[in-house]
């Protein structure tokens, strides 16, 4: 079975609701799936990472920029970096943010750049949405590729649009398929 990890940081549970999201659709999908908080850490997060097929990599975008908090993760991988211990595997990633652009664009290339640094190979958006596709309604309002990208909502129990959630349980399924052929 195929195993993806999932890593995030999350400061009023938006973020990990995509991630929670995204680790059912894989797991609809029959990979196998960890959500790791990179402010809970322990080794066999770790391990589980280096043993994982793919990583997905996720942060609220704050400040034009992913959150302190997931920086330092990304830079704790720097021993890991240095032997190269996660090339070859599959990545791809998540963030959140406030407005519809909200520089969400700056927070995935950052994270594509880390998984680049890193030798992995990336995993990006496919949804095309309403404003081209009419039945799409609520799927990718981001307009964003490079990754997946939400938006906050005001209703606290909601957090992100259902079109975000529906737009997450895809980009987990695209994952799943993509670790799926990638690791025959
Ligand atoms: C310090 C800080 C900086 C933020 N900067 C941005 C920003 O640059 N653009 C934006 O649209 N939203 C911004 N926001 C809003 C967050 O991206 C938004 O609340 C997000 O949903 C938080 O996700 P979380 O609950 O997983 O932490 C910021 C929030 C905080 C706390």
């Amino acid at each position: 079975m195929a195993n993806v990890a999932i890593t995030f940081f999350s400061g009023r549970g938006h973020t990990r609701k995509l991630a929670v999201t995204l680790a059912r659709a894989l797991g609809t999908e029959g990979c196998s799936a960890r959500l790791i908080d990179v402010m809970e850490m322990s080794e066999t997060d770790w391990q589980a990472m280096e043993a994982a097929d793919g990583i997905l990599f996720g942060a609220p975008t704050y400040m034009g920029s992913v959150a302190a908090e997931y920086k330092g993760f990304m830079d704790a991988t720097s021993d890991i970096w240095s032997g190269q211990k996660w090339a070859d595997k599959l990545a791809g990633g998540f963030t959140v943010a406030t407005f519809p652009g909200g520089d969400k664009i700056v927070a995935l290339q950052q994270l594509s750049t880390f998984a680049m640094q890193h030798g992995m190979l990336w995993v990006g958006q496919d949804q095309i949405g309403a404003p081209v596709n009419r039945n799409q309604v609520g799927i990718n309002e981001s307009g964003t590729w490079l990754g997946l990208a939400a938006t906050t909502v005001r209703d606290k129990e909601l957090l992100v649009s259902d079109g975000d959630v529906e737009t997450a349980r895809r980009y987990g399924t695209r994952f799943a398929r993509a670790v799926r052929r990638w690791s025959i």
